[in-house]
């Protein structure tokens, strides 16, 4: 077969894109049974979610999740119709798996869908962030913004659920004391910045995000809130692990998705079980030895 004109007049670098994309499975996926993900990217974040069960399980249910770096939206669809699904679950309508039925109204009828974006008790808050703006997803808030400014912070923390603890009152003459608690349950990040082709500065860049990231669950993820964030293989990234994600999560698994291109240096963190920072120097200890024998999933 003749190549197309069109084809024809493309660099050679562009003609083999074409060609990978046009024979991978996973981009052939996305577009299965009259539905289509925004983003290649949902299919790894099915993935996650069949290992590590990220959406829900028999007593975990989590109510607001935060996707950054959520452009196009591919994961931001999946995390809307997984909620979905987890809802119908615990009330026991049957649900479809969504690798079967990708379509929303395929799952559920317009008349479920609307109860559940008005029923209180089950009432999820999805929000999306990115520099690029995000097409509208239902039941999904989306902020077009750098997540690394001012802007981005001072905007999530405006449309963050607010859940409000009392403290108990130490007197009667004293007014009754309340605090903003954290209120996400889920991070997910799938932030990266454009390679420059300096693996230095790529690195740096993508370190810079994760920090970011990390102090952003610091102020906003709730105990025992679980995160999944995309990183870079490389030393530096295993000791940012080290510093930060061992000293906060419970368990840590790095995963890389099958529908991740073996070529593809990225990886993700699946942090779950948030915690205040381990005080037991014992513990600590013990969990540093054996994250040094390599025997660890990462858990301190
Ligand atoms: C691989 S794409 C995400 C794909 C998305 N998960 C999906 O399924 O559609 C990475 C995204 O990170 C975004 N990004 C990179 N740096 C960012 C930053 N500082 N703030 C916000 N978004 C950022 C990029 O604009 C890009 O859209």
């Amino acid at each position: 077969m003749h190549p197309s004109p069109r084809l024809l007049k493309l660099s050679s670098s562009s003609k083999q894109w074409l060609t990978r994309h046009s024979r991978d499975p996973y981009v052939k996926q996305r577009v299965k049974e009259g539905f289509t993900f925004r983003s290649r990217s949902a299919i790894k974040l099915l993935e996650i979610d069949r290992e590590f069960q990220i959406f829900g399980t028999e007593n975990y249910h989590p109510r607001v999740v935060v996707d950054l770096g959520a452009a196009p939206g591919g994961w931001s669809q999946v995390t809307a119709l997984r909620l979905i699904e987890e809802s119908l679950k615990k009330k026991s309508i049957p649900e479809k798996p969504i690798e079967r039925s990708f379509g929303l109204k395929r799952i559920v009828d317009e008349e479920l869908w609307s109860d559940h974006l008005t029923n209180q008790e089950d009432s999820t808050s999805i929000i999306a962030l990115d520099l690029k703006r995000i097409d509208h997803i239902e039941g999904v808030q989306t902020i077009q913004a750098d997540f690394l400014s001012p802007l981005a912070t001072e905007r999530l923390g405006r449309v963050l659920p607010r859940t409000t603890l009392v403290l108990p009152r130490t007197t009667s003459v004293l007014p009754q004391t309340t605090l903003d608690s954290p209120s996400v349950d889920l991070i997910l990040s799938d932030m990266a910045a454009n390679a420059t082709g300096n693996t230095t500065a790529d690195i740096a860049n993508s370190l810079r995000l994760s920090e970011a990231v990390f102090e952003f669950a610091q102020r906003h993820l709730r105990k025992g809130g679980n995160l999944v964030m995309k990183y870079f293989e490389h030393p530096d990234t295993r000791e940012f692990q080290k510093t930060h994600l061992n000293t906060r999560f419970k368990h840590i698994h790095r995963f890389k998705p099958k529908s991740s291109r073996s070529e593809s240096a990225e990886v993700y963190w699946v942090c779950t079980g948030w915690h205040e920072p381990d005080v037991n120097p014992r513990r600590r200890l013990r969990s540093l030895a054996s994250w040094f024998a390599g025997k660890d999933d990462g858990h301190m």
